[in-house]
C-alpha cells in the first residue's frame, strides 16, 4: 500500500496578510469529508439509545450543506461527530482521508446562543481565538486579523463593545467573525440564526453567503427553516425521525450563485422544492403531539 503522505500535496492559499497551507489529497477518490456507515448509540438508564444509524455521506470541499429534521432526530449529534466533540459508535468520519478523533481549529462551530465571553469586548472575544491558534504571531498581527474579520461582518465600529451592549444579530456576527478568523476548513453552524428576528436573519444569511463565496470554506448548517436552507444550501440533508434516524433524502438545490432572493422567489422550482421538503417533514416523517 502506498504511503498516505505520498498522496498529499501542499497548496498555499494566500489571502491578504495571511497564508494558509492546506494538504490536498492527490489522485485519491476519497472526498473531502466522508462519513462512512456511521452510527451513534448513547448508553442511558433504560439501555442503549440509538440516535443515528447507517449514515454515509460525502461532502466536497467548499460545499454548503444544510441539515433539516425534526427536533431530537440527531442533527446536533451528527455535526458533533464532524466537529469531533462526539465519537461515532460504529463507522468513521474522515476529513481528507484522516479519521476525526477530536475537535481542532480546522473545524469551527457557531452555536445559536453565540457563546461569547461576557467580560470581553467583541474584539477581545475574537482575539482570544486568534491567540489560541497562532500564539507565535505578534500582537499587532493578531489585532490585524481581528479587525479584518470584525469588518467582514460589518462590526468594525463595535469592536470595543461588550456582548451585553450588542443586539442578538451583532453577537452572532461576532461569533461568526471569531469562527472565521482562525480560517477553519469547515464551518459548522448549529441553528445560528434561530433566535433572530426575520429581518436580521435575512441580512445575516446574505452576509454569510457573501463571506462563504469569498472564502469557500465548507459549511454544514443545521436549520429548522426550509426557506433558509433553500436560499443557502448546495444540498439539503433531510433526516428521518429518531430513534435510529438516517439521512432520508438529499435534495440538490439548483439555483445559480451568487443567489438573489427575489429571483429565487420568482422561480417555480423554488415552490416545488419547498413543497417536497414540507411533504418529507410533515407528511412522510410527521411527528405527532407526543413527539413520536
Ligand atoms: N449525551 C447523550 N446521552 C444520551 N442521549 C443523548 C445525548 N445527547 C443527545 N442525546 C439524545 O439524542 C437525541 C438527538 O439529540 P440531538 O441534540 O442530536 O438532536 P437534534 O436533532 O439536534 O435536536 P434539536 O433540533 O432539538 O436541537 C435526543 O433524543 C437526545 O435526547
Amino acid at each position: 500500500m502506498s504511503d498516505p503522505l505520498e498522496l498529499l500535496e501542499l497548496s498555499m492559499i494566500s489571502n491578504g496578510n495571511q497564508t494558509t497551507t492546506t494538504a490536498v489529497a492527490v489522485g485519491s477518490t476519497e472526498s473531502f469529508l466522508r462519513l462512512e456507515q456511521v452510527s451513534k448509540v448513547y448508553p442511558t438508564r433504560n439501555g442503549p439509545f440509538t440516535v443515528l444509524t447507517d449514515i454515509t455521506l460525502d461532502v466536497q470541499a467548499g460545499e454548503f450543506i444544510c441539515v433539516i429534521g425534526h427536533s431530537g432526530c440527531g442533527k446536533t449529534t451528527l455535526l458533533n461527530m464532524i466537529s469531533g466533540f462526539v465519537r461515532p459508535t460504529t463507522g468513521e468520519v474522515r476529513l481528507k482521508g484522516q479519521p476525526i478523533k477530536e475537535p481542532g481549529p480546522d473545524r469551527m462551530v457557531v452555536f445559536q446562543n453565540y457563546a461569547l465571553l461576557p467580560w470581553l469586548t467583541a474584539a477581545e472575544n475574537v482575539y482570544l481565538a486568534v491567540d489560541a491558534v497562532w500564539p507565535e504571531k505578534s500582537r499587532p498581527q493578531k489585532m490585524a486579523i481581528v479587525r479584518e474579520h470584525l469588518a467582514m461582518v460589518g462590526l468594525a465600529e463595535a469592536a470595543n463593545k461588550y456582548p451585553a451592549q450588542l443586539s442578538g444579530g451583532m453577537k452572532q456576527r461576532v461569533a461568526i467573525a471569531r469562527a472565521l478568523a482562525i480560517r477553519p476548513e469547515i464551518l459548522i453552524l448549529d441553528e445560528p440564526f434561530g433566535a433572530l428576528d426575520a429581518i436580521t436573519k435575512e441580512e445575516l444569511q446574505e452576509e454569510l453567503l457573501n463571506i462563504w463565496q469569498e472564502h469557500r470554506c465548507t459549511v454544514l448548517m443545521i436549520t429548522h427553516d426550509i426557506d433558509e436552507a433553500l436560499f443557502l444550501a448546495d444540498r439539503i440533508l433531510m433526516m428521518t425521525n429518531g430513534p435510529a434516524a438516517k439521512i432520508g433524502e438529499i435534495m440538490t438545490i439548483p439555483f445559480p450563485r451568487p443567489r438573489d432572493r427575489e429571483r429565487i422567489l420568482e422561480d417555480p422550482t423554488y415552490y416545488q422544492l419547498r413543497n417536497d421538503a414540507l411533504d418529507f417533514l410533515y407528511r412522510r416523517y410527521h411527528l405527532n403531539e407526543d413527539g413520536e
